[in-house]
């Protein structure tokens, strides 16, 4: 079965079902009042029900056949792993599983999605009636009127209950009778790893628009097979750079994902940091690899958009934020830390842009990622906010920083771009008024101003990170971006600029309120785009 858009188009960024209650879910601790089991308590009472039929069968069938058959059991347990889906929190947090009813459940997976879904989370104990006016106006294959009827199969209008609720929204345009898919897998996954996650959860081979293009589209090839090789001694043939990328990308792959499992599991930042930097900058060198006569060394690099890159762009953010946390906590006791915790805020904060930014330029040929670059460009915000506002500057005296108040964000007009008027447009005459005709217009508008302020921090923010000092502008890909060793051997950079000052020469330099104040202003711009814009309004 698959769902198809019912009786009108539908435009970009509209609701297409209300809010679908979980037949069943089941989520982590941080959502129950006990443990596990309390999650049963809640279950509705058909499935409980249900659960006392396969008990009973199982009985009867032992009982019979004086063997316990398992094929009932199989047959829930292949329902649940075929209709269930992670549910998130607004970060992208795993909060448990769910099943929904036919009208989320019939929709079919596409690598270029015209939908995307998003979650309501409310506490387990919350069942109070919902309100909810939305139309359901995606309908199954073959249904000819949307009075919500289809083969006897009453497609549930209702909105109480309780659990995580669900609701379908369009990212494309959508032709009346045009069938509406979502994204079971990371989008931001080159193809031959979604089409393997794909085979081992659900047993299907994608075949859609970006799956069989052939040569693969540019955000595939980018994401799957722009990995560089160069050897000293002489030109590669092209040859052997295919024969070897993909061994040498296989390598790259364990290695991120070494580097990222010890990291989680050991918790040493620092030593993350480093690696993960190094394979970015020099990439892999594989002595093993015969070349003409002999051996020699190759050298393997990443494209900044490869999909292993844009990932070790997320596990670095994250290990920046947590030693520069870590270092805040010991500056509390040992003091005279806090300079060097600013350092570590900067540099996590300018990961965070360099991620948004490269999947904004992918976006800009894929629009079906633009959940997933929304959700970059609010996490890029949060980290410019959270740097502009850590305590972190006391070290630098009285630098003049007005208190912030983030709230209301409408104190924080811009003068050039009118986001934030485009929200108070919206809220004021529904959001229609915005509606999405804009979107090149507002996006071009942020993208301006983000370039200008970009300009006056970015130096600032990537002082000393051996890795994005390379880019002299995060928005432009235009570089020649192989070119890592000669920029380095050229540009003698100081790795400890910043460090090595002391706080009261920066603050002679007379910076550091515009820089506090323009990542601020940053920050804000990209949280109205990413979280509020894309997110929400658009
Ligand atoms: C959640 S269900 C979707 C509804 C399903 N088509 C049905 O009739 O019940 C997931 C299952 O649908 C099928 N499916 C979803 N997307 C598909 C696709 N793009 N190509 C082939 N099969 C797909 C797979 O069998 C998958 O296990």
């Amino acid at each position: 079965m698959e769902m198809r858009a019912g009786e009108e188009d539908i435009e970009i960024a509209e609701d297409m079902t209300p809010s679908v209650v979980p037949l069943s879910y089941a989520l982590h601790d941080a959502f129950l009042h006990s443990h596990c089991s309390s999650c049963f308590s809640l279950l509705p009472a058909r499935v409980r029900d249900g659960a006392k039929a396969i008990a009973a069968a199982r009985r009867i069938e032992m009982d019979e056949n004086g063997k316990n058959d398992s094929t009932l059991l199989e047959a829930v347990l292949c329902l649940v792993l075929t209709n269930a889906v992670e549910v998130q929190d607004n970060e992208g947090r795993s909060l448990g599983i769910a099943v929904y009813g036919p009208n989320f459940s019939w929709i079919n997976h596409s690598c270029s999605p015209n939908a995307c879904y998003r979650f309501i989370i409310s506490p387990p104990d919350n069942v109070l009636p919902f309100r909810d006016d939305s139309r359901l106006r995606i309908l199954p294959a073959g249904t000819k009127s949307d009075n919500g009827v289809h083969n006897n199969i009453e497609f549930p209008k209702g909105c109480s209950g309780s659990g995580p609720r669900v609701i379908v929204r369009s990212i494309k345009r959508i032709k009346k009778g045009e069938e509406v898919t979502v994204a079971y897998t990371d989008l931001l996954q080159p193809q031959e790893i979604r089409r393997s996650e794909l085979w081992a959860k659900y047993r299907f081979i994608c075949c859609c628009t970006r799956c069989i293009a052939s040569p693969p589209s540019y955000v595939d090839h980018i994401l799957q097979y722009c990995v560089h090789c160069c050897c000293d001694d002489f030109p590669i043939h092209d040859q052997i750079v295919s024969e070897t990328g993909d061994e040498a990308t296989r390598k790259m792959t364990d290695y991120v994902e070494e580097v990222t499992a010890e990291y989680l599991a050991i918790g040493d930042p620092e030593s993350c940091c480093k690696k993960l930097e190094n394979m970015l900058i020099t990439g892999l060198l594989d002595e093993l690899l015969e070349v003409r006569e002999g051996k020699s060394q190759l050298n393997f690099r990443l494209h900044p958009l490869h999909h292993l890159a844009l990932n070790s762009y997320t596990v670095l953010a994250s290990a920046y934020k947590i030693r520069a946390s870590n270092l805040l906590a010991l500056h509390s006791e040992v003091g005279g830390l806090s300079w060097e915790a600013l350092n570590m805020y900067r540099i996590s904060a300018a990961y965070s842009l360099f991620l948004a930014a490269s999947t904004y330029r992918l976006f800009c040929f894929e629009s079906s990622l633009l959940a997933s670059v929304a959700n970059f460009w609010a996490s890029a915000g949060e980290s410019l906010l959270a740097l502009a506002k850590s305590s972190a500057w006391d070290s630098l005296g009285n630098c003049g920083f007005p208190v912030l108040n983030l709230s209301p964000l409408a104190e924080h007009k811009c003068s050039k771009c009118s986001l934030l008027e485009s929200f108070e447009v919206n809220l004021s005459f529904g959001q229609d008024q915005i509606r999405k005709a804009d979107f090149d217009s507002v996006s071009n508008r942020f993208l301006d101003c983000f370039g200008s302020l970009l300009q006056k921090v970015w130096g600032f923010l990537i002082q000393g990170c051996r890795y994005l000092e390379v880019f002299k502008d995060p928005t432009d890909f235009t570089l020649d971006i192989w070119d890592f060793d000669v920029r380095f051997t050229h540009n003698d950079v100081d790795f400890n600029c910043w460090a090595n000052k002391s706080a009261s020469e920066i603050e002679d330099l007379g910076y550091v309120d515009q820089w506090r104040m323009n990542i601020f202003k940053l920050g804000v711009h990209c949280l109205l785009y990413g979280g509020n814009y894309l997110l929400q309004d658009l």
